[in-house]
């Protein structure tokens, strides 16, 4: 079987040099993080200044947990990002709303040891995407990789993206496996200098081609 092509999203940006920088590699996608406790977050000043960046075809990503559907709203209007990846418990009502306004939602599940596919049901109708993640401490951003075996052989029914302490060398790994419907890896902790700083060297290796 042929490697299968996978998109690449950065998350946790915030820097201006450092945003402007990974820009130079165009990665498909870029997050930025709206969550209070985490070490990331960007601030309405910091996505601002952002906003003078031309991010070309890099589309950029809002992340956030449990936040109210008027306040991601809010938000979407100033212009800070082009779709939104749900980390908390969100209802599909909520969802439902945030869709009304013409958002692109990425619906993010955690994997522990083992995964129970019947939660996917519900959101298969409202998500455009689907997103997995590390079952950790916190909801997003524990730099620790789940067995991605526990998704073989379940039927996902929306593309998805892989995510969870992924590193360089995975990518090759990812690709390889491709799991029917993955279309995407997410990187984060295990790319940065600092939280919310990526390290340059790691990224050109991921977008060299
Ligand atoms: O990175 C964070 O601080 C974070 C906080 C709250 C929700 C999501 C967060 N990050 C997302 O978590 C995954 C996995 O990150 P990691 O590779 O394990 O560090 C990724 O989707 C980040 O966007």
């Amino acid at each position: 079987m042929l490697p299968v092509k996978l998109k690449i999203k950065i998350c946790g940006m915030r820097d201006f040099e450092n945003v402007k920088n990974v820009l130079k590699h165009q990665p498909d996608y870029m997050g930025f993080i709206f969550y209070e406790k985490s070490q990331r977050i960007v601030t309405e000043e910091q996505m601002d200044k952002l906003l003078n960046l031309n991010f070309g075809a890099t589309k950029r990503v809002g992340v956030f947990v449990n936040e109210s559907p008027d306040r991601i709203i809010e938000l979407f209007e100033k212009g800070y990002f082009d779709l939104i990846q749900l980390h908390g418990d969100e209802s599909p009502e909520d969802i439902i709303k945030l869709k009304y306004e013409g958002i692109e939602i990425i619906k993010v599940f955690s994997v522990g040891e083992y995964f129970d596919p019947a939660i996917l049901k519900k959101y298969e109708q409202i998500a455009d995407y689907f997103l997995f993640d590390t079952k950790g401490l916190n909801p997003g951003g524990n730099g620790v990789k789940f067995n991605w075996n526990v998704l073989q052989g379940v039927k996902i029914s929306k593309p998805f993206f892989l995510s969870g302490g992924l590193e360089v060398s995975d990518l090759k790994l990812a690709q390889l496996m491709g799991i029917d419907n993955m279309i995407a890896l997410d990187y984060n902790s295990k790319i940065e200098l600092l939280p919310g700083l990526k390290d340059l060297d790691e990224v050109e290796k991921l977008l060299k081609d």
